[in-house]
């Protein structure tokens, strides 16, 4: 299909229509939502969204959008159809927005029940430096007629708040991230039909080291560790009851700028290509290196980093310093950091389940490998590390949910 960027966002310039403004029906409506009078054959939905149906999540680095796309347009009225065949030419015609847009095929969601709908869940995102392009975009496709509003998370929900009433004519129903974050995470594990929640047996053995389902339902009290551009840390002890407990800017976004500013490369996939070929170890001072072997009274291993990127204030160790070690170091770094903190975080509030998500570990299993070992050997076993398939998009999930009044899975 050919496209036009529009500001770095690609047009679906074989489509001319404009989305037009799709009329709510002679039901109530709630935010533009429309009631089903005589209930829904979904049984933890009593309403009848009109379409089409996004959930976004406007976070420091990345937006995430998902999308319910009904599989049979022909259960809606003219104006509804256009539009929902519109947004298919578009968003489901193309994997790639643009130089930075990306839809997560591999993350689809088929055959999931919304509000008595029948569809599939599409997981969509890009850099929210790409925003204003986004607002273009929005604009020129007029995206205003598509619903009276759009659901949004995320601290560009409040951000872009206003711009988006102004240029794109478009209401934004702001919901709390982290609220979002949990409702996502517990319909997400619910729905998916293959495992969504995982764990790496033999953490400690590089060989025998391998990734396992893990069955998450019945999961209080856990804890979360949302690894994104910052680190936000929750525990959670009921589906009503969960605090903030913890949090570090020492994060995602923290591992891309220093891996920016010290290897010069340019994207999270290139840092994370360069850090799978160094060793850390040319960068960090370890206790071997201070002890000449094991710090035994305390149980720190010769192998155990003493002084993360300690080598570097030799000038001869700088010299023969790789771009590939440099990237290492800093991954390591940045996640046996926030693995310390997750650490004490889980004794404090005396937690064995710590659950790590975020878009920090998109393609990155050497984090997600090292936060399995440190939780494990850090607490002679006890604490179990827990990693989530859909990563990132739990937020933009959550909002959507928020938005149809839909409730946690578990309420039903
Ligand atoms: N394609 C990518 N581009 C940029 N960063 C990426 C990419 N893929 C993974 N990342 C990593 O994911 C992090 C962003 O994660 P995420 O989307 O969960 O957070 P966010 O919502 O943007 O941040 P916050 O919640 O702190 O506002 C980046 O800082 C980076 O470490
Ligand atoms: C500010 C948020 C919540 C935005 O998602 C996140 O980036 C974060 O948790 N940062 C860490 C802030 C702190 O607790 O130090």
């Amino acid at each position: 299909m050919a496209e036009k960027a529009v500001n770095g966002f690609a047009d679906d310039s074989s489509s001319d229509k404009s989305l037009k403004k799709h009329a709510t029906g002679d039901g109530a409506t709630v935010n533009g939502i429309e009631k089903v009078r005589n209930g829904s054959p979904d049984s933890f939905c009593d309403i009848r969204p009109s379409m089409p149906l996004f959930g976004m999540d406007i976070g420091g680095t990345l937006t995430k959008l998902v999308y319910f796309e009904p599989a049979n347009f022909d259960e809606f009225d003219l104006e509804e159809k256009e539009t929902l065949q519109t947004i298919h030419r578009y968003l489901i015609g193309n994997v790639a927005y643009g130089k930075s847009g990306i839809r997560d095929v591999h993350l689809e969601m088929e055959n999931q029940t919304i509000c008595g709908r029948t569809g599939k869940i599409h997981f969509i995102r890009f850099p929210t430096s790409q925003m204003l392009s986004f607002i273009e975009l929005a604009k020129s496709k007029n995206f205003s007629g598509l619903a009276s509003g759009i659901c949004a998370t995320g601290g560009g929900a409040y951000m872009f708040e206003e711009i988006f009433a102004k240029e794109v004519l478009l209401q934004l129903h702001k919901y709390d991230e982290m609220d979002c974050l949990l409702k996502g995470i517990h319909y997400i594990d619910r729905y998916n039909p293959f495992s969504e929640c995982y764990f790496f047996r033999n953490p400690r053995d590089t060989e025998l080291c391998k990734k396992m389902p893990f069955d998450f339902r019945n999961p209080y009290p856990y804890l979360v560790v949302n690894i994104g551009s910052g680190v936000s840390i929750l525990a959670v002890r009921s589906k009503t009851d969960y605090s903030r407990v913890s949090g570090t800017s020492l994060g995602g976004g923290t591992f891309l700028g220093l891996c920016c500013l010290l290897t010069g490369c340019e994207t999270f996939e290139e840092a994370i290509e360069l850090a799978s070929q160094g060793d850390s170890k040319n960068i960090d001072k370890l206790v071997r290196d201070i002890y000449g072997g094991d710090y035994s009274k305390f149980g720190l291993a010769g192998e155990t980093v003493a002084c993360s990127f300690g080598h570097m204030m030799s000038k001869e160790k700088r010299d023969t310093s790789s771009r590939e070690d440099l990237a290492r170091a800093t991954l390591v770094t940045l996640t046996n950091n926030i693995g310390s903190i997750a650490r004490m975080c889980a004794k404090t509030e005396k937690i064995e389940r710590v659950v790590f998500v975020g878009n920090f570990l998109r393609v990155n299993e050497i984090s997600m490998k090292l936060l399995a070992y440190a939780m494990d050997f850090w607490s002679n076993g006890s604490l179990k590390a827990l990693f989530l398939e859909h990563e990132g998009y739990f937020g933009a999930m959550g909002c959507l949910m928020e938005y149809l009044h839909l409730n946690h899975p578990w309420q039903q």
